[in-house]
């Protein structure tokens, strides 16, 4: 249902369009649909596809070729990602288009071995190598973790034609394929960036800076609107959102607290973290947004839990938190823990293998209490805040 599109002089957008989609990987929702977006680009003595669809709607992206050339002209089908929404298609076209080689990282090479177990014709680039298309060239530029290892551009060398894979997009299926054709969606991209990219900011500003010297005409991510006017805004809005913001150092403890005994622990570790140079925020995680947690988190030098045990384990709101460690860019791994409990005292214990699992270190054992905490406890509980606040300085 989507058709082909030529985007600039012999480019083409022949990818898929899915507006009925409302979860994307079975994780997050989207409440546009999205677009599997795939680009024919044509030089005077080579053609090639830049990514496919998801396996699914490989008959549509066949059809859009068909309607631009005979897909056995196909020379090179460039894998910028080899996630299946990308290259699901693939071992379908290698097959349809045996005369083509793949062009890919060599990571995304390694990934798509364990994807498709079949041979086909494959060509490895590194970041700047060039592929010739007939007066049309073909620059790569690595972009790893953006948002897996394997992830590069491609740029239409002079052109300005920039296939950025995923970053960039948004889950929006509009009618029409450029941005400037549609109602305002940058909160899909803003929603994609947060559920996508975010834990991983760092390689988003060395990817970036890679754009800097490169006059862009076209901005053609994998999912969602292409951009052709305003074409620098998608990529300085991910430069703003990845810059790490300015000041000391922080402390952020999270804990919530049914009786009021883990609060009270919260408190004594808050005044033990509280040395001179260090700001230290409680933050009971009931009272606040899943965005001020994360945010907080990556404003953070060091992160301390606090965690009553219920029926034996973490309660439900701690486990989510704990859980949002993975969807951030964490500034430090510094960490500890501290928790009431009434008999059996999981809890400390379970939050303990979770930090530790992602690479957290744990300058103090942590600290936890039947019921209500007695003054020694307290003072443990100070112990702990102060030894990470004191390794929060040594940094
Ligand atoms: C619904 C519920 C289930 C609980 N289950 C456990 C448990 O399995 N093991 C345990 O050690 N304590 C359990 N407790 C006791 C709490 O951990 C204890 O009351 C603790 O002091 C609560 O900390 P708080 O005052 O910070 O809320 C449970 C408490 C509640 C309310």
């Amino acid at each position: 249902m989507s058709g082909a599109v030529e985007i600039a002089k012999g480019i083409h957008l022949v990818g898929v369009k899915d507006p009925g989609l409302t979860l994307f990987d079975d994780l997050f929702p989207t409440a546009f649909g999205t677009t599997y977006n795939a680009f024919l680009v044509r030089g005077a003595t080579h053609t090639a596809l830049i990514d496919t669809v998801k396996g699914k709607r490989f008959e549509e992206l066949m059809d859009n070729i068909r309607s631009v050339i005979d897909p056995s002209q196909i020379d090179y089908i460039v894998v910028n990602h080899s996630e299946p929404d990308h290259s699901g298609s693939l071992a379908k076209l290698v097959k349809a288009c045996p005369q083509a080689t793949v062009v890919s990282s060599q990571a995304a090479r390694t990934f798509l071995g364990n994807q498709i177990h079949a041979p086909f014709e494959s060509k490895i680039v590194k970041d700047q190598d060039t592929l010739d298309l007939g007066g049309r060239t073909l620059r790569f530029i690595a972009a790893p973790f953006l948002h897996w290892p394997d992830t590069m551009f491609t740029v239409v060398e002079g052109e300005g034609v920039l296939f950025s894979c995923d970053a960039f997009g948004s889950h929006y299926a509009g009618e029409g394929a450029f941005a400037d054709e549609m109602p305002d969606f940058s909160g899909e991209t803003r929603f994609y960036y947060d559920c996508i990219m975010r834990p991983f900011k760092d390689r988003i500003l060395q990817a970036v800076e890679k754009l800097d010297g490169i006059e862009l005409t076209l901005v053609c991510p994998s999912h969602g609107p292409v951009y052709r006017k305003e074409v620098r805004k998608p990529i300085e809005l991910y430069r703003k959102w990845s810059v790490p913001k300015a000041g000391g150092k922080r402390i952020a403890i999270f804990y919530l607290s049914p009786h009021g005994n883990t609060e009270s622990m919260a408190e004594a570790v808050a005044r033990g973290a509280s040395l001179p140079g260090v700001v230290v925020t409680q933050c009971h995680i009931n009272h606040a947004s899943v965005a001020d947690i994360r945010d907080l988190m990556e404003e953070s030098d060091a992160l301390i839990f606090g965690t009553p045990t219920i029926n034996r384990d973490i309660p439900k709101p701690m486990w989510d938190v704990l859980a949002y460690l993975s969807t951030v860019s964490l500034k430090g791994n510094i960490g500890g823990i501290f928790g009431s409990y009434g008999w059996s005292g999981e809890a400390c214990r379970m939050a303990e293998d979770r930090l530790k699992g992602m690479n957290f270190k744990l300058p103090h054992p942590f600290v936890r209490t039947p019921f209500m905490p007695k003054p020694e406890v307290m003072a443990e509980c100070e112990a702990l805040g102060r030894a990470i606040a004191e390794e929060v300085l040594k940094k």
